[in-house]
């Protein structure tokens, strides 16, 4: 009875995840793509200016 409330409950109230790989060359937009989608979609983050964007060293994880 517990597993079945509870798999309901997750399946009403948990939102899904999603991975997604941002692929492209150098300079090519990819921090500016994840800032603006970031900004777009997420009420709470304040986006980085896009004129403070410089080249990714090493990695960029949300
Ligand atoms: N005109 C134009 N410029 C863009 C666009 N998207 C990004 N840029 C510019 O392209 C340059 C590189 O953008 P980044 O977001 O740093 O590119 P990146 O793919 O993350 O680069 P790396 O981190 O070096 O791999 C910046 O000067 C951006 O302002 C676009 O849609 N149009
Ligand atoms: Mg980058």
């Amino acid at each position: 009875m517990y597993t079945l409330l509870s798999g309901l409950y997750k399946y009403m109230f948990q939102k899904d995840e999603y991975c997604i790989l941002i692929l492209g060359l150098d300079n090519a937009g990819k921090t500016t793509f994840l800032e603006q989608s970031k900004t777009r979609f997420n009420k709470n983050y304040k986006g980085m200016s896009l004129s403070k964007i410089t080249t990714t060293v090493g990695l960029n994880i949300p």
